[in-house]
């Protein structure tokens, strides 16, 4: 049984919330549990963290989760939809993808009806978060599962930040799928430099680590069965990343050959630091779907 089917079969510690949702305990962890006529999913309360979603009418997640995943609360989850902020990678220090992607989440206000089912998650600023980012912070994401996938980040507070919505996505083999709009240019986080591509489209032979920095509104990954669309949305920046082989064997939560059938497109606001402030929100986010 696959890690997502183990996750909707569970009953361990299991609450049953509504018709289409249930919360059920991973290891250390509270975990949302979707099952909805339009989609399956799971959503962690550790990291505010869209752990997979599976429309229905396709037979595989179209949002990847990692066999080894671990699902301790020091460690953030391999897999789904981590949210880096407020720096993206090591652009604001350690941790790795800034300090939400560890702090515990509530869920706060949750919908649903015949086409699909809404959980907005909260984190507010504590003395975990003070310790490594000293802001007031309140931080919401809304996540939209039926038979497509919206997930909108928002923020609030007196602080310049960057950020992304890191989606691993499942493929069937990394060496035949190809992306298009990506635009031009990109920083080659591998070699450091500024690179350009004729138009905008790429395919893998090789680790891949680029920020897209003039990316087009969709990002489309054409699988050898199905193409998925992400549109971006108030996000100028997209992150491409593979580890290969080497890069997967290197990371615990990850099988050694698991790399084929995962790449990351991270919606992102990277580049340009935001200014944040206390009297308005800052929403980003993308929409994924199958076409
Ligand atoms: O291992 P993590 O902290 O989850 O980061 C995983 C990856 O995230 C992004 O895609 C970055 O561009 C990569 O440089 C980084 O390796």
């Amino acid at each position: 049984m696959s890690i997502t089917q183990a996750l909707l079969a569970s009953n361990n510690q299991a609450k049953v919330i509504s018709p289409y949702l249930k919360q059920i305990q991973q290891n250390d962890l509270p975990v949302l549990v979707v099952n909805h006529p339009r989609c399956t999913a799971a959503v962690s309360l550790h990291g505010g963290h869209l752990l997979f979603w599976q429309p229905k009418k396709t037979n595989n997640p179209v949002i990847w989760l990692s066999e080894e995943a671990i699902f301790k609360p020091e460690l953030a989850i391999r897999g789904g939809v981590p949210v880096c902020w407020p720096w993206f990678n090591k652009l604001g220090g350690p941790p790795s993808h800034g300090v939400v992607r560890t702090a515990m989440w509530q869920l706060i206000k949750h919908s649903e009806d015949t086409a699909g089912v809404t959980l907005t998650l909260q984190v507010q600023d504590n003395a975990e978060t003070r310790k490594l980012w000293n802001h007031a912070f309140t931080l919401t994401i809304e996540i939209y599962l039926g038979d497509t996938c919206r997930v909108n980040l928002s923020s609030q507070g007196n602080y310049t930040f960057t950020a992304a919505l890191h989606t691993y996505l499942n493929i069937s083999d990394i060496e035949k799928v190809k992306i298009t709009g990506l635009g031009n240019p990109y920083r080659n986080f591998l070699t450091g430099k500024e690179e350009s591509l004729t138009d905008g489209s790429m395919t893998f032979n090789q680790a891949i680590d680029r920020l897209y920095l003039a990316p087009e509104k969709t990002t489309l990954i054409h699988d050898t069965y199905r193409t998925i669309a992400i549109t971006h949305l108030n996000a100028p920046n997209v992150v491409v990343w593979s580890p290969w082989q080497e890069g997967a064997a290197s990371m615990q939560d990850m099988a050694n050959d698991s790399y084929k059938q995962m790449v990351c497109v991270e919606t992102g606001r990277i580049a340009e630091p935001v200014q944040s402030s206390d009297k308005e929100t800052t929403t980003f986010g993308f929409e994924i779907r199958l076409i």
